[in-house]
């Protein structure tokens, strides 16, 4: 894992850019009123070759949809996606068919996206059989390195997806996911399913095959414990937008959104003996229905600092540091008390 990328790497071309991508889904309020839903709501990100990107929020925020749309398993309203310096939308046949090779994803729930009547062999080399002309052979000689690869005895080869524990089920979709060799994969929750003692497991053989095959992650998750001990940058989203995004060591040390304040000190000091200054915010209320998304910032409803301007206009993702952008009118700086301690305190963004 790196915390800082190395000049040549910051001036190559980001592997993916993703420009004001939005989903909104149509649905029926239940009298027949159609209502646009915004899952996805105008984000804007990129993603350097070989870094892995956590992506945070609350249940319903659009995280799985910006991975379903990543890996084309849904349309997109509007924006733009640009992978490896190509407009996914102006692709030809065979450049789609490639980019859907190189694109990849790990589900939440091992054992739904794992067909049982398939033997594991048969599942980890399915992606080969369709999308290469491997001959028999080749691809059960490849499918046993695959095995290797992801801690997976041979002898297993047989046996069927009930037949494995949860963390085994996941190191099956992990082999299917990298078969291809893939650039770029989508890990949706991979771990939240599993016991706590396999989640560093997996956690740690996903890091192991990220050097080893030069893999790309895009990391979502709930919480921030597994995203912080994977990720690069995160970014946090909230209700379709992204609201802060930077590298891992900022965004704990220097959160500047009240959401992600609220986040971050929700998450336990990892030395219950060191004084735990930080900002707390508890947030009250429910997340508001992406049908009916609050005026102007759509955070202020649960603010507990929000102001007249939060209710009339919408705050742009500004980068106020460098690589540290954040959509909030008053965003937190640390600065110096009287007392000389650090401390977090409110101000005004003037753009
Ligand atoms: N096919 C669909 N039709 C209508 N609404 C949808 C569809 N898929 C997702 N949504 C809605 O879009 C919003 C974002 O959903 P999404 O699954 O992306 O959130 P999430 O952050 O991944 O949540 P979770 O952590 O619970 O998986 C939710 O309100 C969800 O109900």
């Amino acid at each position: 894992m790196k915390d800082n990328l190395s000049v040549q790497e910051m001036d190559k071309r980001p592997l993916l850019e993703v420009q004001n991508l939005k989903k909104h889904f149509e649905v029926s309020d239940g009298f027949r009123k159609k209502k646009l839903l915004k899952a996805v709501d105008g984000i804007n990100f990129y993603l350097n070759e070989g870094e892995t990107l956590g992506i945070v929020g609350e249940s319903g925020c659009g995280k799985s949809t910006t991975g379903n749309l990543l890996i084309h398993l849904l349309e997109k309203t509007d924006g733009k996606i640009i992978f490896n310096g190509k407009d996914l939308d102006q692709l030809t046949k065979e450049e789609m068919r490639k980019s859907r090779a190189d694109i990849q994803m790990i589900f939440q729930d091992p054992f739904s996206s794992l067909n049982p009547r398939m033997r594991v062999v048969d599942i980890i080399g399915e992606p080969l059989k369709t999308h290469t002309k491997m001959k028999k052979n080749e691809i059960r000689e490849k499918v046993y390195q695959l095995m290797d690869a992801v801690g997976l005895d041979r002898s297993y080869g047989s046996r069927y997806p009930h037949e494995f524990s949860g963390g085994q089920r996941q190191r099956i979709g992990i082999a299917r996911a990298i078969a291809l060799r893939p650039k770029l994969i989508i890990c949706d929750e991979p771990v939240s399913a599993l016991d706590v003692s396999i989640q560093a497991q997996i956690l740690n053989l996903l890091i192991k095959l990220q050097k080893e095959f030069s893999l790309t992650f895009i990391f979502i998750a709930h919480g921030l414990p597994a995203v912080k001990y994977i990720s690069d940058r995160i970014a946090v989203m909230y209700l379709g937008k992204i609201v802060e995004i930077t590298t891992k060591n900022q965004l704990f040390n220097q959160p500047m959104h009240p959401y992600t304040v609220s986040l971050v000190s929700a998450v336990p000091l990892p030395d219950p003996f060191i004084r735990d200054t930080r900002e707390r915010i508890i947030l009250e209320g429910d997340i508001p229905s992406n049908v009916d998304i609050p005026s102007g910032c759509r955070f202020r409803t649960r603010c507990p600092y929000a102001q007249e301007r939060c209710k009339l206009e919408e705050p742009d993702l500004v980068e106020l540091e460098k690589g540290h952008s954040v959509a909030c009118h008053f965003p937190f700086r640390t600065i110096q008390n009287k007392k000389g301690e650090d401390e977090l305190e409110g101000i005004s963004a003037s753009k």
